[in-house]
């Protein structure tokens, strides 16, 4: 479904990624590992459109997207949920999903109802501003607006950060059943590493801005690949 290929990105003049590739299968949850600043997010980054890479190639579904804006790849199927659980703080829960439903394509009001079926708890804050939620709230209202756009492909950046245990847990269960039941394609940075193992058919290991080891999920106990995910 997503190709990557030879992407080189920079901020200015710092080069921050060098020649990255990857494949994300239609169907699969690829978890993109690797320790502080090696840029996994600068990878999410150039793959929503949010940065355009200085060389390489990013396809979706066999499209070249590498120059997409990246409001046209939203309506191609994509959609991303940056670190911080980021939503508009001053807005309730409710005005948060609406203002999300207004930007879509669709508007179709039963998008909203899907989303708050992944995650039932966020029906009981309607009312509450997004700034006064916790932050496993947060996180979970964060891909709920994401889900609003109906995405194929759903780009996660550790949704797991800053979040108590009992969190996290509902949140792999919402992100497991999108996947193995809805079919939901899904790009996953994180550094969590039990999560990932739970979750992910494959896994991309980067360092200092490149790929340095890629493969299916049971090779992550090895020996080599937990050496380089050490900090
Ligand atoms: N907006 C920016 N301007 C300049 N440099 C940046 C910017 N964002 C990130 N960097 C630098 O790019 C490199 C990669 O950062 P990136 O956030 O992609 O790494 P990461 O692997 O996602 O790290 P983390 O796990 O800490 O989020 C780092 O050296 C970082 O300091």
């Amino acid at each position: 479904m997503l190709s990557v290929s030879g992407v080189d990105a920079a901020y200015g003049r710092a080069r921050v990624l060098f020649g990255v590739g990857l494949e994300v299968p239609a169907g699969s949850l690829v978890c993109v590992m690797g320790r502080n600043g090696v840029g996994k997010t600068t990878l999410l980054k150039t793959v929503m459109g949010t940065l355009t890479p200085t060389a390489g190639r990013i396809t979706l579904d066999g499209r070249d997207i590498t120059r997409m804006p990246t409001h046209q790849r939203v309506r191609a199927g994509m959609a991303y949920v940056p670190q911080g659980h980021v939503s508009f703080p001053q807005l309730t829960v409710w005005e948060n999903l609406q203002v999300t439903l207004e930007a879509t394509g669709h508007r179709d009001p039963a998008a909203v109802d899907e989303a708050l079926d992944v995650f039932p708890a966020l029906r009981q804050f309607f009312k509450r501003p997004a700034g006064f939620l916790s932050g496993g709230q947060r996180q979970q209202l964060a891909i709920a607006r994401a889900l609003i756009t109906r995405p194929r492909l759903l780009l996660l950046d550790e949704p797991t950060e800053g979040i108590q245990p009992s969190v996290i847990d509902e949140i792999e269960g919402a992100i497991e059943r999108l996947h193995r039941e809805a079919g939901l394609t899904v790009l996953l940075v994180e550094q969590y590493l039990d999560f990932a193992l739970r979750l992910a058919d494959s896994f991309v290991v980067m360092d200092a801005g490149e790929v340095v080891h890629a493969g299916a999920v049971e090779e992550l106990h090895d020996e080599e690949v937990r050496r380089m995910l050490a900090v």
